[in-house]
């Protein structure tokens, strides 16, 4: 059975009071991590004290991008070494917003997956459609690209370790969710995709999440699908009691 994974995306929101704040507020009573992985997903910025403020909890830290180099000339960019130096455990791969504005490839994203590897981060990679691409019926070729070009050359055994998060580009921060049904039918889908291109055992062990307009009112009924491994929100994983609600329904199978 796959454990679920829920991760508050933050996106670029909160000060660093508001931040360690809410930390402060979750830590103690987020579930064990036996039986959900919960994950703040903050800004650069905040991401050493908020390490060191959930050490020793079941709350993980996660950064929202990074680039795919060690070290070198790339000023304003994060390697991968440092978020693991800094004890950070999972990071947002080719969400949408960096596709769309700040040149993310699904190259760019491959090399990030590597080097998530290489350093010990656990990669939630992004994929999804547009609202246009959806209505000509697009979405699962698109989606299937996308997904065939993240996990390019990664061993199985890393396939069986990387979360894919299914963000339909739509969804996102616009109030509208996809149903319950087409969220699990585009996840089975990716874990099929996942299937042909790395075998059974990376399908069935491989992590799908669900994103966009995930709210403590919807989360149960999307989390209860059988693909759906899990969440990751935006709007409403700001607020700690929001999220707490959030982790709660990862508790399901
Ligand atoms: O982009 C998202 C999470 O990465 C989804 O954002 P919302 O939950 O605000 O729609």
């Amino acid at each position: 059975m796959r454990k679920q994974v829920i991760a508050g995306n933050w996106k670029m929101n909160k000060l660093m009071g508001e931040a360690t704040q809410f930390v402060d507020d979750v830590k103690g009573q987020v579930p064990s991590y036996d039986q959900v992985e919960s994950v703040v997903v903050a800004p650069f910025p905040y991401l050493p004290t908020l390490v060191q403020q959930a050490e020793g909890t079941d709350l993980k830290i996660g950064a929202q991008n990074m680039h795919f180099e060690e070290s070198g000339a790339f000023t304003g960019e994060v390697s991968p070494e440092m978020l693991k130096d800094l004890g950070v455990t999972y990071v947002v791969l080719g969400h949408s917003e960096r596709r769309e504005m700040f040149a993310e490839t699904d190259e760019t994203v491959n090399k990030k997956t590597h080097a998530a590897f290489k350093h010990n981060l656990v990669p939630i990679v992004c994929v999804g459609e547009t609202d246009e691409q959806r209505e000509n019926g697009e979405a699962e070729s698109v989606v299937e690209t996308q997904v065939k070009a993240a996990l390019k050359d990664l061993t199985n055994e890393q396939v069986k370790d990387v979360i894919i998060a299914y963000e339909p580009i739509w969804a996102i921060g616009t109030g509208k969710t996809a149903t319950a049904e087409d969220a699990n039918a585009m996840c089975a889908s990716i874990r099929k995709v996942v299937n042909e291109f790395a075998g059974s055992e990376p399908a069935e062990a491989i992590r799908i999440q669900y994103g966009g307009s995930v709210k403590p009112a919807n989360v149960d009924e999307l989390m209860s699908q059988s693909d759906i491994d899990g969440a990751l929100v935006g709007g409403a994983s700001l607020q700690p009691d929001s999220f707490l609600s959030l982790v709660e329904a990862g508790k399901h199978e």
